[in-house]
């Protein structure tokens, strides 16, 4: 059983009179076999919330463990480590390489991972994302909501533990991320992982197995 939890978490950003408390003080749990949906504003700290799950930043005042490691006290190599092994992410950026087809990308990540989907498996997730038209187009060929769902098969394609995802559906419509939304429920609840979708998409809801909801930097469970 996998499991991440916020113990007291606060994030800080400048200093002084410019001082700015994007988290204050968040209490979190999350075990694997959940969707957990966290919702809110623009500016509200969903992001930052996400980035210090993932160990893509650090917290200003308490602690982030993953499986009963304190991932912020782990060293920048063994947080690294960490995410290639155990951590999807899904970025607002789709962090995709602008000069490979998507096929590529796919090789790409072969290259760092060893962790990676059978060849049917991941048939199977290229069909259900519909990209197997796709495959030998380059990024700027395709519109924003095929480049997400690129990014998401990406990040589904190192089989990891824990999916992190900053906005997954923002760019699709209401048919294709119910469709996204609906998968990453089944590979939650079909290969226990633990998936926290950040989003303002209110659509999405009544599929989680959870929803919280973050404004002004403090987090209450829906
Ligand atoms: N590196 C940074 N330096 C200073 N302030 C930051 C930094 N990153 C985020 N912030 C501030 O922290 C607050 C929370 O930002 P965050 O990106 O987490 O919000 P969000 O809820 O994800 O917003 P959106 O829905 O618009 O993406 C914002 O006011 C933002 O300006």
């Amino acid at each position: 059983m996998s499991k991440l939890i916020f113990d007291s978490v606060t994030k800080v950003f400048g200093e002084g009179s410019s001082e700015y408390v994007a988290l204050d003080n968040i209490n979190f749990e999350a075990e694997s076999g959940q969707l957990i949906l966290v919702v809110g504003p623009s500016g509200s700290g969903k992001t930052t919330f996400l980035t210090i799950a993932g160990g893509l930043q650090t917290p200003t005042k308490g602690n982030v463990k993953i499986n009963n490691t304190n991932i912020t006290n782990l060293s920048k190599r063994q947080q690294t480590n960490l995410r290639l092994k155990k951590i999807g992410f899904v970025l607002q950026s789709y962090n995709l390489v602008p000069f490979l087809t998507v096929e590529e990308q796919f090789k790409f990540v072969d290259k760092i991972n060893q962790n990676n989907l059978t060849e049917n498996k991941m048939h199977e997730l290229l069909e259900d994302l519909e990209l197997l038209q796709l495959l030998k187009k380059y990024p700027n060929q395709l519109s924003g909501g095929q480049k997400q769902r690129v990014a998401i098969a990406r990040a589904l394609y190192t089989d990891p533990e824990y999916i992190l995802a900053d906005e997954p559906t923002a760019a699709l419509d209401t048919e294709r991320s119910m469709k996204v939304i609906e998968l990453l429920k089944n590979l939650a609840h079909k290969r226990n992982k633990i998936i926290i979708v950040v989003t303002h998409d209110l659509r999405l809801k009544d599929i989680a197995d959870r929803v919280y909801q973050i404004i002004d930097g403090k987090m209450t469970m829906l």
